[in-house]
């Protein structure tokens, strides 16, 4: 039912709602990435509205193919939660923390884990007569406990996830030693990593490279969503639900928490150093950066998925608005306060998460892992007989996907800024020495000054009919000069 969505909510507040979706002024965009150029994130770079594809990013001189264009720092972002598995890095900047046994202990160890987990659930379901899987517990080999076998060989285990059917496994207390660092690996010391530092507010979910990265995360977000003792949230029962809700579903509800609690932190601190009372202008000036990003709803804008028939796209875009429904109420729950109304409101939440969906936000980061195994493999011979008389039982129980690299989604203000084009002329790649969040763009042929910097969303190495397919996921007709050259050739 509509009024399940708080219509009547959204009536009382429709004007500072309407403010905060308000397209910014071109003399807001010019001020806000003025501010940002002369903080010397983008010296090179000026932001332009352009004729046909809303505001776009241009060259303020000339650049070598190669060279480095932009470097764009995340403003809010979190690392997918299928990935925490295979990547321990800082939850505020993204680099790889700890010690390469610490990475390669926990990622056998939290492995062990789900296959045990898995197994578990096999044994259950087998109880339950569930016949495939009956086949499957078979070749498990399991214990009285749902256990696998601990040193169980190569398997191809149906039950197991798609990474385990390459590995082996190694003994607990191996896994264990790499974990509380009595086992050192040959040459892991050329791979140092940050010590890990705990978070501020005590809880066990996030972990960081710094003192400093610790601080920003609780005073940027963190300190409203943190489930540990010293946290700021009102509810963490909520907090808790709203997590793993947003884990089961789509991790993209974490970062458009980030965004919401950020607001909610500044007004808050803004309204201690400056004893003010509260003013909805101040939460316009906190969401400067978000005012910038290109949105629409989420339920409107994400694309139909391949499986769904398009006679279903109606109930399809009401189960994402449900979705984001859900996930609100639980969020609510956890740090509503009277004041902050609309920006708890679906609109805004549905519109933070359809700003993430049409912008390009993948976050990546290169594993120290995958380096480490390059390294020993391409020692000189006897060295590297020598190494991996250890390192060998080390990566074949991590199996064939020992180099998964840190996944996650973050929002950065200035790429998400840079149109497409299918004939681009810079592209996002992480160079040997980017090892965190950060975007990073290099152009791949020279740029003049006052060009439009253009990255390809999609592979462009393919017909006009079937680039234009892939790009309508984003919403959009392509009107690089490529498309319009093709276009015109084909009509
Ligand atoms: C990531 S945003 C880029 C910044 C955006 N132009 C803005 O004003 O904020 C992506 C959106 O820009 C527009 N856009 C980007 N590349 C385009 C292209 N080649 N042709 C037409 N529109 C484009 C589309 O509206 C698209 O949904």
């Amino acid at each position: 039912m509509e009024c399940e969505y708080d219509l009547a909510l959204e009536a009382k507040y429709a004007s500072e709602i309407a403010s905060l979706l308000a397209t910014p002024s071109h003399e807001a965009v010019q001020k806000y990435y003025g501010k940002l150029a002369r903080a010397g994130i983008c010296p090179c770079l000026m932001v332009k509205q352009t004729k046909d594809m809303g505001k776009g990013i241009f060259a303020d001189k000339d650049f070598q193919e190669d060279e480095l264009v932009l470097r764009d720092r995340m403003l809010v972002g979190a690392q997918h939660f299928s990935n925490k598995v295979d990547s321990f890095v800082c939850s505020f900047c993204c680099c790889y923390i700890g010690s390469i046994e610490l990475q390669i202990g926990r990622r056998l160890f939290l492995h062990g884990e789900s296959m045990r987990d898995r197994a578990k659930e096999c044994k259950i379901e087998k109880s339950t007569h569930c016949s495939q899987l009956e086949l499957v517990v078979e070749s498990t080999n399991l214990d009285e406990n749902g256990d696998g076998v601990a040193d169980l060989d190569t398997t191809e285990d149906p039950c197991s996830d798609r990474h385990s059917k390459t590995r082996t496994r190694l003994p607990e207390e191996v896994v264990e030693s790499l974990l509380n660092g009595t086992l050192k690996l040959p040459y892991s010391e050329r791979f140092p990593l940050p010590t890990v530092i705990n978070c501020i507010g005590g809880c066990s979910e996030e972990y960081y490279c710094s003192t400093s990265c610790a601080e920003a995360a609780w005073e940027t977000f963190h300190s409203l969503l943190c489930t540990g003792e010293g946290s700021l949230c009102k509810n963490k029962d909520e907090l808790r639900n709203f997590k793993q809700h947003a884990d089961e579903t789509n991790d993209i509800f974490h970062v458009a928490a980030q965004v919401i609690s950020m607001i909610i932190l500044k007004i808050k601190r803004a309204k201690q150093n400056l004893h003010e009372d509260f003013n909805w202008s101040k939460v316009l000036d906190f969401w400067e950066p978000f005012a910038m990003g290109y949105k629409r709803q989420w339920w409107d804008c994400v694309a139909l998925p391949d499986d769904i028939d398009p006679i279903e796209e109606t109930l399809f875009r009401k189960e994402i608005k449900d979705l984001a429904w859900t996930s609100l109420q639980f969020l609510k729950g956890a740090i509503f306060e009277e004041e902050y109304t609309p920006l708890l409101s679906l609109k805004i939440y549905g519109n933070i998460i359809g700003m993430f969906e049409l912008n390009n936000l993948d976050l990546i980061v290169a594993s120290p892992v995958e380096d480490y195994f390059i390294y020993i493999d391409d020692l000189p011979h006897s060295e590297k007989d020598e190494a991996e008389k250890i390192t060998r039982s080390f990566l074949e129980a991590l199996g064939d996907d020992y180099a998964t690299c840190c996944q996650g989604s973050a929002f950065f203000p200035l790429q998400s800024c840079i149109n497409h084009s299918c004939e681009p002329n810079c592209k996002a790649f992480k160079r040997e020495q980017d090892r965190d969040g950060q975007a990073i763009l290099i152009a791949i042929r020279p740029i003049m000054k006052g060009e439009q910097i253009f990255i390809s969303y999609i592979e462009e190495d393919m017909p006009w009919k079937e680039r234009q397919a892939l790009l309508s996921d984003y919403g959009f007709a392509c009107k690089c000069c490529r498309c319009l050259q093709e276009q015109s050739n084909s009509s």
